[in-house]
């Protein structure tokens, strides 16, 4: 099987090193429960002095004469317009001076605005933020800097931001040593450009376009509220519980609108918030001023994010970064885990999880509360999703313990008390939160225009990690009949569905493979490496061929319905046509022409076919830029 995890050896190898990795395995296989292998895992890992003992880093960096010279010297540049030069000794004072001392705070300020005046507003703007967030910025000159801020943002065009600034700016004047003249005079021309903005926000939304509201098919759903009313739970042999249709369910019909129950940043993204549930783009985001590597959209967040447990995370940070497995899923598992134990308690954190036994529950009502509901913003919601706890081998299964218990030996050094009773449980908790999220969790991806603010700087990358729970309900086909619409950057996701779906018959999304692409072997390798398990959709149990090898012509052999031959072949006519003149953008305006042409296929040629493929390849592109993040998540008509 292929890894998929860095690192993958670092437990083992350095047991193997202290000769001390025997049958390890074969010890964990026999442990009765999760929380016996925990402690199993976290006894051998002390025995074996493989837990860090300090939270300590040495970086050594505070040269306050050395910083201040540099600064000054970058003053002397400015002052001769040098510009680059200058931003370029503020950089060099930043690397000698404490993030936390005055020195830093003012060298950022300075090079803000060197970057000003070389017209690099984005870089104007973060570096503006970052000496806004420093406690020591001395109070008398941070006018200044929000007029700088709001000059940055007028200039990228975010007037409604630069409003802001400059109003700060105005009741931040009187802290300032100015003259009453002077501060008069400044008042009024900060006052104009306010104006100014103001006008332009008025131009920006007549000129904005409206974005339409997505409704479930059907209304809500009884029970699961971000699915349709026209589907239902229902086991399967092959693939345990899934989501069928009571109802036939037209390709465009919505049938599920979720939120993610958590959700954190890809790796290093310096341009969304990283708080929990806000994912808003930035151009330049604040910096958590303890651990630098935390970024938020504004100081409410921040403070939130703080509240919700990055007060414990924050000096930790540094470590859960290169701890081994899948870094973001680490960070989003220490994010949940936080999130859910502050909300809870102890107690009551220790009694959910405790409580909680995958085999004594209905799998049909496995997630669902007291009163039978299934929401996604439900703790026992997402703990209870499908994992492979009880799937993956041995040596996977013991990594993701080593992981867990480094985590929470960091959490206790960071001031977490968790009495000794309660580790066991507590820490098989937080495997089960590893296995779910590295199952589950799904990237949010950007490459919309509209998340960016500069045509150039245009983005393509996956942003954020997110875990929707009632999105996880759905099975996987190679063939998918439903898939997500709107802007792939949509934090709220919406499925669609794209095939005609029968009543009685099961909903699938796609995991990432799909027929007409992979063929059979590969898609098999990827469901069983990643996924453990074994795919059992229509394309597998049948072998359809891959795009290039599919049927093209209608035949005696592929038409379902002879008395339907004629039309269906002068609609597969004009289809071609349509795909030879329309161009991939404007299919968005034909969506009921596909639709109706995908009906007439799916009653009466078998399949796969290609045209039939093309059309339904339409629909989802033209799905995913029909449709805007306006969407209320719990209203429906
Ligand atoms: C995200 S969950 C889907 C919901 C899950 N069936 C449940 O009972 O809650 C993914 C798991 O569903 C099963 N599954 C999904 N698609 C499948 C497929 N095409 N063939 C076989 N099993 C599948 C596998 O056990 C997989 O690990």
């Amino acid at each position: 099987m292929e890894i998929q995890y860095d690192n993958f050896l670092h437990y083992s190898t350095r047991l193997l090193m202290s000769d001390a990795l025997g049958d390890i395995y074969v010890e964990l296989s026999k442990q009765k429960s999760a929380n016996s292998r925990f402690m199993f895992t976290r006894a051998l890992l002390r025995k074996h002095k493989m837990l860090v003992t300090t939270l300590d880093v040495d970086i050594e960096y505070n040269h306050p004469i050395l910083s201040t010279s540099l600064r000054q010297n970058g003053n002397a540049f400015f002052k001769a317009k040098l510009y680059a030069v200058a931003a370029d000794m503020y950089t060099k004072s930043l690397t000698g001076s404490d993030p936390s001392a005055e020195c830093y705070a003012l060298a950022m300020a300075n090079r803000s605005a060197a970057h000003f005046h070389m017209g690099q507003y984005e870089h104007c703007l973060e570096d503006a933020r970052c000496a806004l967030v420093s406690d020591n910025y001395p109070s008398k000159l941070t006018y200044k800097l929000y007029e700088r801020a709001g000059h940055a943002e007028r200039m990228l065009g975010l007037f409604e931001r630069a409003k802001e600034s400059y109003a700060v700016c105005l009741t931040r004047l009187d802290e300032s040593d100015m003259s009453a003249e002077t501060k008069r005079k400044f008042k009024v021309a900060i006052e104009m450009v306010a104006a100014e903005c103001e006008e332009l926000m008025a131009v920006q939304k007549r000129t904005m376009k409206t974005s339409a509201v997505e409704h479930l098919v059907g209304g809500k759903n009884k029970n699961i509220p971000a699915l349709s009313a026209f589907v239902e739970l229902k086991m399967s042999k092959n693939m345990g519980r899934g989501v069928f249709a009571t109802r036939d369910i037209n390709p465009g019909d919505v049938v599920a609108i979720d939120e993610p129950y958590i959700c954190g940043p890809f790796s290093n993204t310096t341009s969304v918030c990283h708080y929990n549930g806000c994912l808003k783009f930035e151009i330049a985001l604040l910096r958590c001023p303890k651990c630098f590597l935390v970024y938020y959209c504004n100081k409410d967040c921040m403070n939130k994010d703080y509240k919700d447990g990055h007060h414990l995370e924050c000096p930790i940070m540094h470590l859960i970064k290169s701890t081994p497995g899948i870094t973001k899923i680490n960070q989003l598992a220490m994010k949940w885990f936080l999130k859910a134990y502050i909300k809870m308690g102890l107690k009551k954190y220790y009694s959910i999880v405790d409580n909680f036994s995958e085999s004594k529950i209905d799998p049909i009502t496995r997630g669902f509360d007291e009163i039978g509901q299934y929401k996604s913003d439900n703790f026992l919601t997402a703990y209870s999703l499908d994992c492979n706890e009880n799937k993956i081998s041995m040596d996977v299964l013991f990594f993701f313990n080593c992981i867990a218990v480094d985590m929470l030996h960091y959490l206790t050094l960071s001031g977490l008390i968790i009495p000794e009773c309660y580790i066991g449980t507590v820490g098989a908790s937080l495997v089960r939160i590893l296995t779910v999220l590295d199952l589950n969790s799904r990237k949010l991806n950007v490459n919309a225009p509209s998340v960016s603010y500069r045509i150039d700087r245009q983005l393509s990358t996956p942003f954020a990690l997110t875990l929707y729970p009632t999105i996880s309900l759905f099975n996987h086909s190679c063939d998918a009949n439903i898939k997500r619409s709107g802007e792939i950057s949509d934090r709220i996701r919406v499925m669609k569905a794209v095939q005609p779906i029968p009543k009685g018959t099961q909903l699938y999304c796609t995991y990432g493979i799909m027929f007409h692409i992979h063929d059979k072997e590969s898609r098999q390798r990827v469901c069983n490496d990643r996924f453990n398990f074994k795919c059992y959709c229509e394309p597998c149990i049948k072998n359809w061929p891959t795009f290039l090898c599919m049927e093209i012509k209608l035949s005696t052999l592929n038409i379902l319905n002879s008395s339907m031959e004629d039309t269906v072949a002068s609609e597969c006519i004009k289809f071609v046509e349509f795909s030879e003149l329309v161009e991939p953008k404007d299919h968005v305006q034909h969506l009921n022409y596909l639709y109706s042409f995908i009906k007439l296929l799916y009653a009466n040629v078998r399949r796969p076919f290609r045209l039939y493929e093309d059309c339904l390849k339409m629909i989802s592109n033209a799905h995913s830029i029909s449709t805007k993040n306006t969407i209320s998540l719990y209203e429906h008509p």
